[in-house]
C-alpha cells in the first residue's frame, strides 16, 4: 500500500506545536509579527497571502500586508523594504516572488534586513545555510524535512533525486540533506533542464523530490518500486472549474502512486508544509530580536 503523506495534517500539528511557544513570547510582552509584501497582482501571489494571512490568524501571529503597485519604480518598493526593516512590530516579512520584470529580484533580496528574512533568500542566510549554521532555513525545504520526518523516513545514507536547481528549492535542500546531521546524511543528485537521461537519475534514488515547475514532469515510467515521492509543484493549469484552473504538481499522481511507497499529493502536500515553515521563521525570528528564548518543534 502506498502512504498518502497528509501535508495539511503535518502542518496544523506544527502550527499547534508552535503556539506554545507564540505563547511564551506573549508573556515577555511580544507578539510575533509577519508581513508579505506583493508588487504586482500576481492572482496566485494574491492567493498565497491571503492563505498566510489566515495562518498568522490561527496561531495569534500579527499579520501585515504592503501592496505595491506593479508598474511603480523599484525604489518604491525599496522603501516599503527599508519601513519594514525599522518597523519594530515585524519580525520576519517576504516579498513575494516572482517581483515584475523591471524588478531584479536579486537586487530585493539584498535589502531585507537578514534577520527578517523569514523566506532565508539573502545572501547572509544563504551563506550560513550553506556552511551548516542555518539561521532560518528556507521554508519549501524545511518543509520537506518535516514530512519525511513525519511520515518515519530517515534519509541517512539514502540517494536522494532532487529535480530543479531553484534558488527556492532545489539548492537549498541540497545543501541541507546533504548535511550531517539527523535530517541529512543523503547522496543528494540535483538534476534540471540541461539533465542528460533525467529517468536514470530518478529510478536510482530512493527518495525522487520533484521541483521544477514543470507539471506532470516525473511520472510512474521514471520509479522503481518502493520511492518516496515528494512533489514539491504547484502549477495552475487551465481547467473548466469553478476557478478556472486547476493546482498541478510537478509528479504524475496516479502512475507514480502505482509505484512509490510513498508519495505526497498536491494540493495538500508540501504546499501547506511551506508556509507553517514559514510561521516557524517568523517565530524564530521574534525570538532572536526580542531575546526571549522558545522551545520550537
Ligand atoms: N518570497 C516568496 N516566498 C515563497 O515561499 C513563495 C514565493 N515567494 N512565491 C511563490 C511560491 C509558492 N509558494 C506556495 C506556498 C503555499 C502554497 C500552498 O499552500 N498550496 C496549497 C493550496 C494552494 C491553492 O489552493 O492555490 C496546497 O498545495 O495544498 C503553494 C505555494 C510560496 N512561494
Amino acid at each position: 500500500m502506498t502512504e498518502i503523506i497528509d501535508g495539511n495534517a503535518v502542518a496544523s500539528e506544527i502550527r499547534d506545536d508552535l503556539t506554545d511557544a507564540i505563547e511564551t513570547l506573549a508573556d515577555a510582552g511580544s507578539r510575533p509579527g509577519l508581513a508579505t509584501v506583493l508588487m504586482g497582482d500576481d492572482p496566485a501571489s494574491q492567493t498565497y497571502v491571503n492563505m498566510k494571512q489566515r495562518d498568522c490568524e490561527e496561531v495569534g501571529i500579527e499579520s501585515h500586508h504592503v501592496d505595491v503597485d506593479g508598474d511603480a519604480p523599484p525604489e518604491e518598493l525599496y522603501d516599503a523594504i527599508a519601513d519594514l526593516n525599522d518597523d519594530s512590530e515585524v519580525h520576519g516579512y517576504i516579498v513575494q516572488a516572482p517581483v515584475p520584470d523591471h524588478v531584479d529580484y536579486r537586487d530585493v533580496i539584498r535589502r531585507v534586513d537578514p534577520i527578517k528574512d523569514v523566506d532565508g533568500f539573502h545572501p547572509e542566510n544563504v551563506g550560513r545555510l550553506v556552511a551548516g549554521d542555518a539561521r532560518f532555513r528556507p521554508c519549501t525545504p524545511h518543509g520537506v524535512q518535516k514530512l519525511l520526518e513525519s511520515a518515519n523516513i530517515d534519509t541517512e545514507g539514502k540517494d536522494v533525486t532532487i529535480v530543479g536547481r531553484s534558488d527556492i528549492v532545489g539548492k537549498p535542500l541540497a545543501n541541507l540533506l546533504i548535511q550531517k546531521s539527523d535530517d541529512g546524511n543523503a547522496t543528494v543528485t540535483v538534476c534540471h533542464s540541461r539533465t542528460d537521461d533525467l529517468a536514470a537519475k530518478t529510478r536510482n534514488a530512493d527518495i525522487v523530490v520533484a521541483a521544477a515547475g514543470v507539471p506532470e514532469l516525473v511520472d510512474g515510467s521514471m520509479l522503481e518500486d518502493g520511492t518516496v515521492v515528494i512533489d514539491v509543484g504547484v502549477n495552475r493549469v487551465d481547467a473548466d472549474t469553478d476557478k478556472g484552473y486547476e493546482l498541478v504538481g510537478d509528479v504524475e499522481f496516479e502512475s507514480a502512486k502505482e509505484k512509490a511507497s510513498a508519495i505526497t499529493p498536491v494540493p495538500g502536500g508540501v504546499g501547506p508544509m511551506t508556509r507553517a515553515m514559514l510561521l516557524y521563521n517568523t517565530v524564530k525570528a521574534a525570538s532572536l530580536q526580542e531575546d526571549v528564548a522558545v522551545d520550537l518543534p
